[in-house]
């Protein structure tokens, strides 16, 4: 067996058979010298609760099963991507095998995973090549990559890390050669790149049946090493991996009724084809521009994010499908209206968007792991320090790092944190969203803007309990766009109008839900106030109507965690703003500059792999303590007083000796991330090397030009700089 070379390929977020460099690259060079392929999938145990992939038994104090984020101490993933990934990987898998080829789970460390699989291999005279990946951003994703790196330099291994090709630009196609260069504006971003029509790159032919090297023999791979066990069956591994975080939210109200997801999406590369061809066909690209920033149903935005953030889709793929219904050269869609007649506002539009995801991903690229940073970019500047004029002292319910006069108090403070997650503070819009991001695992951008302006400007409360809350519920989570968003939102970010975007989530509501049915299905106590001004703020109905709405003693109106002065003339119509600004109150926070449209569109979606929300994420449904109908749970048991003040923006004064500020997400003992360590970990750094260091195993490859003008992602040769922004 002297003449085996097997390539190791660790898929991470480049989850796809078709626009795959490293598939393409190896069904198309007949000399790459690889005798074997084993594509491997490990579940992290650093962003994932393994527990339920564990055999009681054998575990042991050291073994590294779940973390739990820093600031909000939240799972890193909850049940709706913990579904969405197990269906991604299970459909890889099987395209995988319907190529001839296959793919291995595994769960735990990327590290330990790849020594096991070499070392097995070893054991067996068989020589394992090289271990290849797709480079990612994150820290947690570099330290990854420095141990697997480590191992493979230990092992006499080469070690490659591929360009991540996911994005709408090409790194190799931009015009500055550092992350430091890239402009801290978008718009600036943009004018640099446009027209964007012209910019992206062709995508990859997928190889056919056959072309990729030989699957090792089953015999020959190393199992799953204890404490893990990885379930035969799909059915099982979605049991184990949403078993132990579904129960996240103790009383996690029922689904309203009436009520369904706007994403009802299945995880995996067939379904994301399906989903972008119906965009197409469907004339949801077409429309985009108007419906954009609506907020129910499935059709008013394009609901490709999770399948980019697990690499399912490229941006590249995107483009092609406009190009086809632009051109007119995709029969498939050719009863869309516009089909043919070139680029028109909405897929420009769209296009645009995936410019912004790009721009998370470079921005995050430049600033680090200041993304997770209570004071983001601003951190550094003197007016941000402590003692500056603009210093923010973000309220926490950490009582080591709470201000010494902070209030509320940090219990008060944990609080409201409760039930702006659990969404009962009171203000419909942000109720309404968080409520539906519970259930469903998705919420629009226009609600996620509302919301973390919410937050972070009216209750000047720690925006990373919202951005963890996020990472924990998003189906479509990805580390950029979302840290970057909220930071930017949250006015610590690269928004050249930081300090003045507030918005006002009562005139959000006015213009973006204007007959009320948003906050009326998903916060349904509220669906018999008559009035829009009393659906979307409870506490500003009469007495007689709170008495007629069942509403009386419900803290919702007896103690909203904030009230907002707004007044309405008249009732609002659907197609005119017919709300006044109280006199003397100033501006309230408008929307923002980039408003689109305000058109709002719903209906079903016929795509394939919809998923009934009713279900729950679980193929069953789902055991909660639910209260029938009702968000209004023991949260509600409220003591004291929980009004936060209701000047706009609360811009405390900066608090002596409060340091709130860290660099790194998720609490793991591993590689210098900070905090405290996860469950069942004691200090296991053995030996893996940091990022960036140590670099043993990594040998530039000479079989495929990497091309790394432009801005590498080899995260592994550039430790990480402090990062970036933006909501579009
Ligand atoms: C506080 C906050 C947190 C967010 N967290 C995430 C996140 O974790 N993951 C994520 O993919 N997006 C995030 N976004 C961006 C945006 O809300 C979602 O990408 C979008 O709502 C996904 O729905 P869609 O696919 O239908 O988007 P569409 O409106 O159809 O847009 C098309 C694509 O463009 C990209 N895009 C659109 N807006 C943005 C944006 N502001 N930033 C980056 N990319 C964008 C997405 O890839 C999206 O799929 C966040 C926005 C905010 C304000």
């Amino acid at each position: 067996m002297a003449t085996t070379n097997i390539l190791i390929y660790l898929m991470r977020k480049d989850l796809r058979v078709a626009d795959n460099p490293i598939f393409h690259y190896l069904s198309s060079t007949p000399d790459h010298g690889f005798t074997h392929l084993l594509p491997v999938y490990v579940f992290p145990y650093i962003q994932m609760d393994l527990s339920g992939l564990v055999n009681g038994e054998d575990l042991d104090q050291d073994d590294d099963i779940s973390t739990r984020s820093r600031v909000g101490h939240f799972a890193r993933c909850g049940p709706h991507r913990a579904k969405f990934i197990a269906e991604t990987v299970w459909n890889l898998k099987s395209s995988l095998e319907a190529l001839g080829s296959g793919l291995i789970l595994r769960a735990g460390d990327h590290g330990k995973v790849v020594s096991s699989l070499v070392e097995g291999f070893k054991k067996q005279q068989l020589q394992v090549g090289a271990v290849w990946t797709t480079g990612l951003v994150g820290s947690e994703e570099v330290d990854q990559e420095g141990a697997v790196s480590a191992i493979c330099g230990d092992q006499d291994v080469d070690f490659k890390i591929w360009p991540d090709e996911k994005y709408f630009v090409d790194d190799r196609d931009l015009n500055f050669g550092t992350p430091e260069e890239l402009p801290t504006i978008f718009t600036t971003y943009l004018r640099s790149v446009e027209p964007l029509r012209e910019k992206p790159r062709s995508v990859l032919p997928t190889p056919v049946k056959s072309s990729l090297p030989v699957f090792p023999e089953i015999s020959t791979i190393a199992p799953q090493a204890s404490p893990f066990a990885i379930p035969d069956e799909y059915e099982e591994l979605e049991d184990a991996l949403v078993r132990p975080v579904e129960g996240f939210l103790g009383n996690m109200p029922a689904v309203p009724e009436g009520a369904s997801s706007a994403h009802p999406f299945k995880g995996g590369e067939d379904f994301a084809r399906d989903r972008l061809d119906y965009v197409m066909r469907a004339e949801v690209a077409k429309n985009y521009k108007d419906t954009r920033n609506g907020l129910i149903g499935a059709d008013f935005s394009t609901k490709l994010s999770a399948y980019l953030a697990l690499g399912t889709l490229t941006a590249r793929q995107i483009h092609e499908a406009l190009l086809g219904y632009e051109d007119g050269s995709v029969e498939m869609y050719q009863d869309a209206a516009g089909f043919g007649e070139g680029e028109n506002d909405g897929t420009k539009a769209v296009r645009n968007e995936l410019l912004w995801r790009d721009y998370m991903r470079l921005y995050h690229k430049k600033f680090g792991n200041k993304l997770f940073q209570a004071h983001g970019l601003k951190a550094d500047l003197p007016e941000y320090q402590e003692g500056g004029d603009k210093r923010i002292t973000w309220k926490t319910r950490d009582e080591s790092t709470a201000a010494p006069d902070q209030t509320p108090d940090c219990a008060a403070i944990g609080t409201i944190i409760e039930r702006f997650n659990t969404g009962t503070t009171g203000m419909g819009l942000i109720d309404a969203s968080q409520r539906e991001l519970m259930h469903s695992g998705y919420t629009s951008n226009r609600a996620r803007q509302n919301v973390a302006n919410f937050l972070a400007k009216h209750l000047g409360i720690d925006w990373r309990y919202g951005a963890e809350w996020y990472e924990m519920l998003l189906i479509d989570y990805d580390v950029s766009s979302n840290w970057a968003n909220w930071q930017y939102v949250a006015g610590v970010g690269n928004d050249p109008r930081s300090e003045s975007r507030l918005f006002n989530p009562v005139k959000q509501a006015f213009d973006y839900d204007k007959e009320g049915s948003y906050v009326r299905t998903w916060v349904p106590e509220v669906s018999k106030l008559q009035k829009l001004e009393n659906v979307f703020q409870a506490c500003t109905a009469s007495e007689e109507d709170i008495k007629d709405a069942g509403l009386e003693g419900n803290p919702m109106v007896t103690d909203p965690v904030k009230k907002i002065d707004f007044s309405v003339e008249g009732k609002p119509r659907t197609n005119k703003r017919s709300y006044v600004r109280r006199k003397g109150r100033g501006k309230q926070a408008g929307g923002d500059t980039d408003d689109k449209g305000e058109g709002q569109t719903g209906g079903g979606d016929a795509a394939a792999g919809q998923r009934d929300l009713n279900q729950g994420w679980r193929s069953q449904p789902s055991p909660t303590n639910s209260t029938k109908g009702s968000g209004s749970t023991d949260i509600r048991k409220l003591e004291g007083p929980l009004v936060v003040a209701s000047h706009p923006n609360p811009a405390p004064p900066a608090a002596p000796g409060m340091n709130n500020d860290n660099t790194h997400r998720g609490q793991s003992n591993r590689g210098g991330r900070g905090g405290r360590g996860g469950f069942f970990r004691g200090n296991n750094n053995r030996g893996y090397a940091p990022a960036g260091q140590s670099n043993r195993g990594y040998r530039p490859s000479t079989s495929r030009p990497t091309e790394h003008h432009g801005m590498s992602s080899r995260a592994t040769q550039t430790p990480t700089q402090p990062p970036v922004t933006s909501a579009s």
